[in-house]
């Protein structure tokens, strides 16, 4: 899939493009990328924003010694730049845009997940543009997905997109980082993500940049599994989005999974983190590995952390083994009552008496890494 035959794209935008001065945002290299917006949608595709910079946007409003800043200041300037930001973009359009402010937290909970996803689908029938960030002003270390190339893979999957569109500050993904190493080259195409491919990444090298290559080649993962094609191309150069309406890869394309992820397993697999664990027996866990099984009270070990019933859970073996997560039928209380129960009394039958604790169609089996 490129982008001349995609029907929905979501594309990203990194915080260099946005405010690349640092003092507040600057139409130089986001007038080009409105224009391929609006080039998009008439030619019927619909669009879906994911724009970063908010912090970038917002540091000249604080004092000079204030940049190299603290939690809370930097959500101070998300708070203050996000405004700035928005109204930046809007005055590109002579279409409505609509603002949308996601935490990590909201995603991985199934409701407010479909919630979101009711309303991106309401907006692009109405022809209005979501533009979402993390909503970096309310985000603590629990709550937050950290950086936006993970967060537009989550949204491309909540979005049923079938392109993802990265625009950085570099060509795409080399086999070295490019402003590090001269003779780095440009990867074209990748169709398999595998470990040699996270060792080429580095880290953002720019001051406003978050994740660098690694959190871009995450997104790629969480985004191809999902059957969406995704790019990484340069937002600096205006022959980019020329190339990518012509249908060319200007940057680098990983392949989607010839057989994706059910839209279940793949939100418990990449979006919704888990609550706590459930620890299986060792034969239950051998059979885990071939083919997803129905979890009874019988074949759990014990149960760590505290959970209730619907939550993501992680299924591991004692050796610490990740195989698959799950959404559990019982709360942990229930269950360590059970297994108390099972020790303790001659009540043992309870935990016969009970259902499935996970069942078959909610378990997504992890690839081993
Ligand atoms: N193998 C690599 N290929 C390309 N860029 C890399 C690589 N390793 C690290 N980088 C760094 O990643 C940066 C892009 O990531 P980042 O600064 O987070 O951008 P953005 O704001 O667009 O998300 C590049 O400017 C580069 O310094
Ligand atoms: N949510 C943050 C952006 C975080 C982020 O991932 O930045 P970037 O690496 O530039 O895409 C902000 O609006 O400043």
């Amino acid at each position: 899939m490129n982008i001349s035959n995609s029907r929905r794209i979501v594309i990203k935008i990194g915080s260099a493009l946005i405010a690349p001065d640092q003092d507040g945002c600057r139409a130089r290299y986001l007038l080009t990328i409105a224009q391929f917006i609006v080039r998009c949608r008439s030619m019927g595709k619909e669009v879906v924003l994911v724009s970063s910079g908010s912090v970038a946007a917002g540091s000249h409003l604080f004092p000079e010694d204030a940049k190299n800043s603290s939690v809370v200041l930097k959500k101070a300037m998300a708070a203050a730049g996000q405004t700035e930001m928005m109204a930046t973009w809007d005055r590109f359009f002579d279409f409505p845009s609509a603002q949308i402010l996601l935490t990590h937290g909201d995603l991985r909970d199934l409701e407010r997940y479909n919630s979101i996803r009711e309303t991106i689908f309401t907006l692009l029938e109405h022809g209005i543009l979501p533009i979402i960030n993390e909503n970096d002003a309310v985000t603590s270390d629990d709550l937050k997905v950290g950086d936006n190339d993970n967060l537009s893979a989550m949204v491309a999957a909540a979005a049923d997109a079938d392109v993802l569109l990265m625009c950085s500050d570099v060509d795409g993904l080399y086999n070295k980082n490019p402003n590090l190493h001269e003779d780095a080259m440009l990867i074209q195409q990748v169709s398999e993500i595998s470990e040699d491919i996270y060792a080429m990444a580095g880290c953002a090298t720019s001051t406003v940049g978050t994740g660098g290559m690694k959190t871009k080649i995450e997104a790629a993962e969480k985004a191809t599994s999902h059957g969406i094609s995704t790019y990484i191309v340069n937002g600096f150069k205006g022959r980019t989005f020329e190339r990518l309406l012509l249908g060319e890869n200007p940057g680098t394309v990983f392949l989607p999974y010839d057989e994706p992820m059910h839209a279940q397993q793949h939100w418990m697999t990449h979006t919704a983190s888990e609550q706590g664990e459930i620890v299986v027996e060792h034969d239950y866990a051998e059979e885990l590995k071939d083919h997803a099984e129905p979890l009874a009270a019988s074949n759990i070990s014990h149960v760590n952390g505290e959970f209730s019933v619907g939550d993501t859970v992680l299924v591991r073996t004692a050796k610490g083994e990740r195989l698959a997560k799950a959404t559990t039928n019982y709360s942990s209380c229930l269950l360590n009552f059970l297994a108390e129960q099972e020790e303790t009394s001659d009540n043992g039958h309870l935990q016969q008496s009970i259902g499935p604790v996970i069942s078959e169609q909610d378990i997504a089996i992890l690839e081993k890494s």
